[in-house]
């Protein structure tokens, strides 16, 4: 079963789905690529006949498909041009409606296993809120209730989902929701969401004033799948806990269950990150547990967090989740704890497995989960903020006359092309106490990106912008659009 769902992320708007409700890898994406490049029906047929080969598509079962759109005004148009396509080939279409990305994926694996031992829960939008408040109430049980969380819903789908997410919260967990304008034009993500916070670095506009000092709050971005938390301090200064927070805190909780329950000889818990991660989170991670990092983009970390027995992966952006392998699942089914406290720290590991939605980043289930591990913590946002202080960093774009002459090595760490480049930036960076500093093309916009850490804020901006500036003299840009600041 391929599902198509609407985000906004990708340019047309459209993403495609494996039958476990993951994320297709890189060899079905490439197909995915073919397909849509094809000029003839012919190599068009072709191209699909080692699609169906590759996927193990078995066509003898009937083909269905799972689909919903946001709340994007494109959306009906594109639902209908789908449903044209499903008609034509004879498939059955099954329209989610107007959801989060997350939740399509949640449905497909909850079709996929429906009625067999790995049932992922109903196959239903309750069935999703069910399994997760569910999960919640027992994770948190007699714990005080947290104060009112507000979310900032960036005027997207997240809007509508958060209002029904809060009815089956009840008393037990407040939510005020923020930003819920989805049928004005133009206001999706518009100065919020979680891309705004974690770009800007910045409260959005519309939460000033609404936000007190010590509550917290959290952006998701216009379908869902992205989480940024953040709080102001007793002076009102804005402080944001990113994804590398969020797998910091996530991490050290599951570890330290995994230990009380006995279970640490076989379990084995493990990160995986992207070279934009912050160095200070790294360091901070590496020194408890096995870290992996990867090339950009949420396909790569999911398939490398496979390769553990529980693997947290996050984008600083916001976007991630934590997967138990099939083992571990079954383990925790029937270990035989053997005192008091062993015994409800697997309980806790079995309900963390229902509470997270491991087809993919979830806003709403990682934020259900960053929850209950600071009630149990009894974190507040400072205490979580205080596990290790970010190193300060920069991200700059720039525009070349060719993107495609850049060519990276080492989890998008390294330059290999054009050939001297990498020197250069290493010299660059010598020069800076605690800098690090790496570029690579972007995979959704035509530029290159630029990113630098150091010690102090004024040297992680400046080696960003010098590291720009040599980007862009070897790489034959236009001087007019020459990164101006520190040349
Ligand atoms: C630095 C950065 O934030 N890069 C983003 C961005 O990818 P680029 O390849 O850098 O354009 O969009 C991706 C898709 O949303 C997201 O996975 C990734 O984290």
């Amino acid at each position: 079963m391929v599902t198509a769902s609407h985000n906004p992320e990708q340019d047309n708007g459209v993403k495609l789905v494996d039958p476990r409700g993951e994320m297709l890898d890189t060899s079905w994406e490439a197909h995915a690529t073919v397909l849509s490049n094809a000029q003839t029906t012919d190599d068009f047929i072709q191209e699909l006949q080692k699609f169906v080969q590759n996927a193990k598509i078995d066509l003898s079962k009937p083909s269905r498909v799972v689909y919903a759109r946001d709340t994007r005004p494109s959306g009906p148009s594109l639902v209908a041009a789908l449903e044209d396509g499903i008609r034509a080939v004879g498939a059955e279409g099954r329209n989610a409606g107007v959801t989060t990305t997350p939740i399509l994926h949640y449905l497909v694996r909850a079709i996929n296993t429906k009625g067999t031992k790995d049932s992922y829960g109903d196959d239903s939008e309750e069935g999703y809120f069910t399994k997760l408040t569910e999960a919640y109430r027992k994770l948190v049980a007699t714990r005080q209730t947290p104060l009112p969380l507000l979310i900032d819903c960036a005027n997207g789908v997240g809007a509508p989902i958060a209002a029904r997410l809060a009815e089956y919260l009840g008393d037990s967990f407040p939510l005020v929701l923020e930003n819920t304008a989805i049928d004005t034009p133009g206001a999706l993500n518009n100065s919020c969401g979680a891309d705004y916070v974690k770009t800007s670095q910045k409260l959005p506009p519309s939460l000033a004033g609404r936000l007190q000092p010590g509550q917290r709050a959290c952006s998701v971005d216009g379908d869902a799948d992205r989480l940024m938390y953040f709080y102001l301090d007793e002076r009102s200064q804005f402080h944001m806990l990113d994804g590398d927070k969020i797998t910091t805190l996530v991490a050290s909780f599951i570890v330290e269950l995994v230990k009380t329950s006995g279970l640490d000889s076989q379990i084995k818990v493990g990160v995986v990150q992207t070279a934009y991660a912050n160095g200070a989170s790294t360091k901070y991670l590496s020194e408890r547990l096995p870290v992996k990092c990867v090339s950009t983009g949420v396909k790569h970390l999911h398939h490398a967090a496979e390769n553990y027995n529980i693997g947290v992966y996050f984008e600083a952006n916001g976007h991630g989740t934590v997967l138990f392998s099939p083992t571990t699942q079954e383990l925790l089914q029937t270990y035989e704890p053997s005192t008091p406290a062993q015994s409800t720290a697997l309980e806790h590991l079995q309900n963390l497995n229902q509470l997270i939605n491991q087809t993919v980043g979830d806003a709403f289930s990682d934020m259900l989960l960053v929850e209950v591990v600071l009630a149990h913590k009894r974190f507040s946002g400072v205490e979580w903020d205080s596990l290790y202080v970010d190193l300060p960093n920069r991200l700059v774009k720039v525009v070349v006359a060719d993107r495609n002459q850049f060519k990276t090595e080492n989890a998008e760490r390294q330059l290999v092309s054009p050939l001297g480049l990498q020197q250069k930036i290493n010299d660059l960076v010598r020069r800076f106490d605690g800098g690090r500093s790496f570029v690579r093309p972007s995979g959704t916009e035509d530029v290159v990106r630029v990113y630098a850490e150091a010690s102090i804020k004024a040297q992680a901006d400046e080696l960003a912008f010098r590291v720009a500036g040599v980007v862009y003299d070897e790489s034959g840009g236009n001087p007019a659009t020459r990164p101006k600041e520190f040349i």
